[in-house]
C-alpha cells in the first residue's frame, strides 16, 4: 500500500529548504507527499528577502482538504511563522488526530537569526510541542526551549532532558551548529533512552535545508512503519549522504542534494 506523509511548512523560492525540500525527501523515500503551505518566503542561498504569511484559515483548509480525503501515516511541521498559524495547526492536529507528528520547531536559523516572534515561540511551547511524537530543535532552538546553554555534549543531553518536560514524547537536539568534533552529533531522549547519534562530519559550506530534510525523512520513515529511534537513525544517514552531494549553486549556502545519490548510479546521463 502506498504510504503518505503531510508537511505543514513554508515555501522556499530557492528550492533548498521548506516544502520543496520536504516533498523531495518524501519522494526519495517512495512516500507520497501532501502539503499545507503556511507562508511564502522570497529566499535564495544568500538570505530571506521577504516572508508572506497565509491566513490561518487557509492553513486549516489545506489540512482539512488533505485529511478529509486521504489518510496520512506521517506528518511534519516546519516554519509555522506566527502564533495564529501555530494555533490553527494545533487545532488541526487535535481534530484530525495527526500522528505520528514530527515538529521541527523552526525558530532560529543555523546562523543564529530568530525567524519567528516571541508570542509564536510561546504558542509552540504550549500548544504544539506537547502533541508531538518528537521534536527536532537545532542548537539555538534547544537553548531557547530549555533555557540552558548548549556548548558541550553534556549540555546537549541536559537540554534534551529539560525540553522533554514540555510534554513531547521525544527530543532530538541537532548538532549541525556545534563546534569542532561535535558538528553533526545529535542527542536523542524519549524519557528512557538517551542516545548519542554520530556521523562523519561533512566538510561543506552547502548545508541549506539539512534541518527540513532530516525532519521530513524522519516523518517518511515513521510513515513507512519504523519506530522513532530507527526512523531517526535512517534519516540521519540520508542527510549525511545528501550533504555529501550538496549543490554549490548560488552565491551563498547551497542546498543538500536530495536525489543525487540516485542520479549518480541511474540512467540519467
Ligand atoms: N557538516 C555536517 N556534517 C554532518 N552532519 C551534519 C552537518 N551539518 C549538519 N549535520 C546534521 O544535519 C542534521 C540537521 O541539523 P542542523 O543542526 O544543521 O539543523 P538546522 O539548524 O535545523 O538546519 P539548517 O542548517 O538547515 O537550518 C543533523 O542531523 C546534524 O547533525
Ligand atoms: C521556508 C523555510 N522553512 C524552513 C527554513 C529553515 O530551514 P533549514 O533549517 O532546513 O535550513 C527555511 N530557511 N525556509
Amino acid at each position: 500500500m502506498t504510504k503518505i506523509a503531510l508537511t505543514i511548512a513554508g515555501s522556499d523560492s530557492g528550492g533548498g529548504a521548506g516544502i520543496q525540500a520536504d516533498l523531495r525527501t518524501f519522494a526519495f523515500h517512495c512516500v507520497h507527499g501532501t502539503s499545507a503551505l503556511t507562508c511564502v518566503t522570497a529566499q535564495n542561498t544568500v538570505g530571506v528577502d521577504r516572508v508572506d504569511a497565509l491566513p490561518p484559515e487557509a492553513v486549516t483548509a489545506q489540512i482539512g482538504a488533505v485529511l478529509g480525503d486521504i489518510a496520512v501515516q506521517g506528518v511534519k511541521t516546519g516554519m509555522l511563522l506566527n502564533a495564529e498559524i501555530i494555533e490553527a495547526v494545533a487545532e488541526a492536529v487535535e481534530k484530525w488526530k495527526l500522528t505520528p507528528l514530527v515538529v521541527d520547531p523552526v525558530m532560529v536559523s543555523r546562523t543564529g537569526v530568530q525567524l519567528i516572534d516571541d508570542r509564536a515561540i510561546a504558542q509552540l511551547k504550549q500548544k504544539l510541542i506537547p502533541k508531538a511524537t518528537l521534536i527536532t530543535p537545532n542548537r539555538y532552538e534547544a537553548q531557547i526551549l530549555s533555557g540552558l546553554a548548549v556548548n558541550t555534549i553534556e549540555e546537549m543531553k541536559a537540554a534534551a532532558k529539560k525540553i522533554y518536560q514540555l510534554g513531547t514524547s521525544g527530543v532530538l537536539v541537532k548538532g549541525g551548529a556545534m563546534q569542532g568534533a561535535l558538528r553533526g552529533t545529535d542527542v536523542w531522549f524519549d524519557g528512557q533512552t538517551l542516545e548519542i547519534l554520530t556521523s562523519e562530519i561533512v566538510d561543506t559550506p552547502h548545508t541549506h535545508g539539512t534541518g527540513c530534510t532530516l525532519s521530513a525523512a524522519i516523518a517518511a520513515n515513521l510513515a513507512l512503519g519504523k519506530s522513532p529511534l530507527p526512523a531517526i537513525q535512517q534519516a540521519k544517514k540520508y542527510v549525511t549522504t545528501a550533504l555529501n552531494y550538496a549543490l554549490a549553486i548560488g552565491r551563498g549556502t547551497g542546498p543538500v542534494g536530495h536525489f543525487f545519490p540516485l542520479v549518480q548510479r541511474s540512467m540519467v546521463e
